[in-house]
This record gives C-alpha cells, structure tokens and sequence, in this order.
C-alpha cells in the first residue's frame, strides 16, 4: 500500500525532508508552498513527486503530514488544521526550532483526535529556500521528536518508519527540555553573532576600514548571523522566555569578564581562555554529537591548479568527498582547503593520501 506524504514548506528543510521521502519505499510525496516561485522551483528540482495547489484536499489523502514552515506560519497552520477533513491515523509532525506552543497546539488538537509528534533536525544551515535542499542534509545529525506524554508508541515508530530515511538520529525528548536546550546551542549564539555584527557595523562610522580585517575568527562566529531573519524572528517570538534566561547568564558573563580585565591579572585572564579551550575542546562537535562534518584543512599555497591537485589525490585513491570550500583567513598569502567525507574513515584515508604525496600542513577542527 503506497503511504502519502504532504509537506508544505518547501524550502532547505522541508524541501530536504521531502527529498529523503522520497527515498523510502512506496512513498508519494507531495508539496505545498505559499511561494508559487518555491512550487516551481520544487516541480523543476524534483524535490517532491508532485506540486498541489488544493492543500485541505491533498491532506485529507495524506498518512504523514510534515510542516517546514516558518514556526509562527506552523501555529497558524495548525489552528486551521482543526476544521480539516483528515485520515483517521493521520500522523502530523513539524520541524520547527522550536517546541513549547507548538506542542501546547497538538495538545488542542488531540482532543479532536489528530496525532501530532514534533520534530525538529538538528541540523541545517544559514542558508535557505528549496534551492539549498539536500537529499542528506540531515545525516548523522541529531533529530529530535517531542511527542505528548503517553503518545500511542505505535504512531511514533511509524514517523520514525519514515524519517528513518534522513539518516539522522531520531532521539525523545520532552518540549521544554527541547526549548532550553536549544536556547543554549542554537538560539542564543544566533543573537550573539548578530549582535557582535550590528557592533562592527557601528565601528565602521569611524573606522571604515574594519570590515576588512574581519577575517577568520569573526567570520567564523557571525556566520549565522546571515541566517533568514524571518525565520529566526519567530524562534525569538516562540522561545522568548529561554532567550531572556540565556541573556541575563550572558549578562552576568561579561560582568565577571569586566572583572578579570579589570583585575590585570595575565594568569585570571589566561585561565579564561584555557578553560574555555579545554571545554571546547571537548565538545562532540565531530563526534556526531550535533553537526556532524568530517573536514579535513589543508594549508594550501597559492597557485593555479593546486585544488585540482588535491582531489586529483584522493580520486586516485577512490576517496570520496562530500564537499569542498576554500576560506581565505588571509586573502594574499594562504588559503585554507576545507575537505568534508562523508565518515572519519574516509577523512583519515585522505590525510594518510595527501601526507604521502605533499608537504601539506593538515588539521582537523
Ligand atoms: N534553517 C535551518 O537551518 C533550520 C530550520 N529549521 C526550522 O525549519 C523550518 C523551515 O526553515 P527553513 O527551511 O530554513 O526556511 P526556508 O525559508 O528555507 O523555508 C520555509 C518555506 O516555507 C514557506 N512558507 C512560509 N510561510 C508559509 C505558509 N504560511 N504556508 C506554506 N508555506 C510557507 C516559504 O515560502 C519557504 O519556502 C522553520 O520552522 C525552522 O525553524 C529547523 C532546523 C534547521
Ligand atoms: O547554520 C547553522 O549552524 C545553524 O544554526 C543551523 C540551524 C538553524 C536552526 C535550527 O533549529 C537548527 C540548526
């Protein structure tokens, strides 16, 4: 019997989540999107089997209906859901960054008899729209699922049936613990970046100059801050309450921060630092733990050819790499080549491969 699936959102998530659909076995996948550039986008990229236009008739079809739509646009879509002619075993998930007054809507609306499962990949990009949707966005990465207490097992195994084709690791767990977790490692750091860039841009009045040196580090931590801002408009709406607990902690950090500069003293300023080191150091960011990438640097000089060089390497030796960026921490000298793999075989494979063949310097983050 084939299984119907409806997303609407069809943007990096949901068009992602969709394109994974479609790699479980009799499974139809359809989409809706408010953007008729998005549907047609979706229709060109094969991101869905097929493009609807009637979205209530298209659900009363559906077994597994999944929002990628902004978390505000989720709320509303929810509360219209009420009034829809559904399947008796619908299954309803989303995948939202945040849970809190989504979960508090499933609750309405399993009064009324629809099963509603959260969800939320932990995973992604400051990227967004179909364009960037990837069949395997979500490999390796955490998923998370927030059902209600006592949700009949037999529908949440049958979600896991399908999102089992992401090939993230579907974890679950309860919404607040969701909502103040993700607070911490996704939410606040994003108003962190924008924060130190809205800083920058106040420098620039005076000292114009500045921006170009914003190279390396300051790249790496306001990286999210190109991130959608509608999208994290909503995040900050839904999950305001976890934001301002994060915010007074930070509050009180740069405080004691204030207090070590004042204190003059190097061996209270470089605990700071090595502390914090030791902390980072240990965290499972390439362990699978939450992103998961495989990158391997390479300290490359610059010369014509040299990138072709490389994977000329690891082609020969049948690695293979899932992608390939190159970042400038300083623009005339030295460039540094960023391999991912898909596992860490393959990034010690392509170590061993281009340490036999080259003088490169090679790290891994
Ligand atoms: N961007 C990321 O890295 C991650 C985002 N999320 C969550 O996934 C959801 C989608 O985010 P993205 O895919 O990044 O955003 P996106 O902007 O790439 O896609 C959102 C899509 O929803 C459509 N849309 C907006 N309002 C709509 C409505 N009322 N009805 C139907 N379609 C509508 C837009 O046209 C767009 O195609 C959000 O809830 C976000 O919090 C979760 C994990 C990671
Ligand atoms: O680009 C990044 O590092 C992100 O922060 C991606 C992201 C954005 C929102 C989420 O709810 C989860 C992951």
């Amino acid at each position: 019997m084939t299984r119907n699936v409806l997303v609407i959102g069809l943007g990096l998530i949901g068009g992602s989540i969709a394109l994974s659909c479609q790699k479980a076995p009799n499974t139809k996948v359809l989409g809706f999107d408010l953007n008729e550039n998005t549907c047609h986008q979706a229709k060109t990229l094969s991101i869905v089997h097929e493009v609807v236009d009637d979205v209530i008739q298209s659900a009363s079809t559906a077994d597994i209906i999944i929002f990628g739509t902004p978390v505000n646009a989720t709320l509303e879509w929810l509360e219209e859901m009420k009034n829809w002619p559904l399947k008796k075993n619908v299954i309803v998930t989303d995948t939202g960054s945040t849970k809190g007054l989504i979960m508090e809507k499933a609750a309405q609306l399993r009064e009324l008899g629809i099963t509603f499962i959260g969800g939320h990949p932990m995973a992604g990009s400051h990227k967004s729209g179909v364009q960037a949707a990837k069949t395997y966005l979500f490999e390796n990465a955490y998923y998370m699922l927030t059902p209600l207490k006592n949700e009949n097992e037999e529908s949440i195994k049958k979600l896991e049936d399908l999102l089992k084709f992401t090939l993230a690791k579907i974890v679950l767990l309860d919404a607040h613990e969701h909502d103040h977790m993700t607070a911490v490692v996704s939410h606040f750091p994003h108003i962190v970046a924008a924060s130190l860039v809205h800083q920058l841009q106040s420098e620039q009045q005076n000292y114009p100059m500045t921006s170009m040196l914003a190279a390396g580090g300051f790249r790496d931590v306001t990286r999210i801050a190109s991130s959608n801002p509608l999208m994290w408009k909503d995040i900050v709406l839904q999950n305001r309450e976890e934001l301002l607990v994060q915010l007074n902690a930070w509050q009180h950090e740069m405080e004691r921060v204030k207090s070590i500069i004042l204190s003059h003293n190097g061996e209270i300023i470089e605990d700071y630092f090595a502390s914090a080191k030791e902390v980072r150091d240990k965290l499972p960011i390439n362990t699978g733990a939450f992103y998961t990438t495989y990158d391997l640097y390479v300290d490359i000089p610059d010369y014509p050819g040299v990138i072709s060089e490389i994977t000329g390497y690891l082609a020969q030796e049948h690695i293979s790499i899932t992608n390939i960026r190159v970042v400038e921490a300083r623009e005339d000298i030295f460039g540094i080549l960023v391999i991912s793999f898909q596992n860490a075989e393959d990034r010690e494979k392509a170590q061993g491969c281009i340490s036999r063949r080259t003088k490169y310097e090679m790290y891994m983050s």
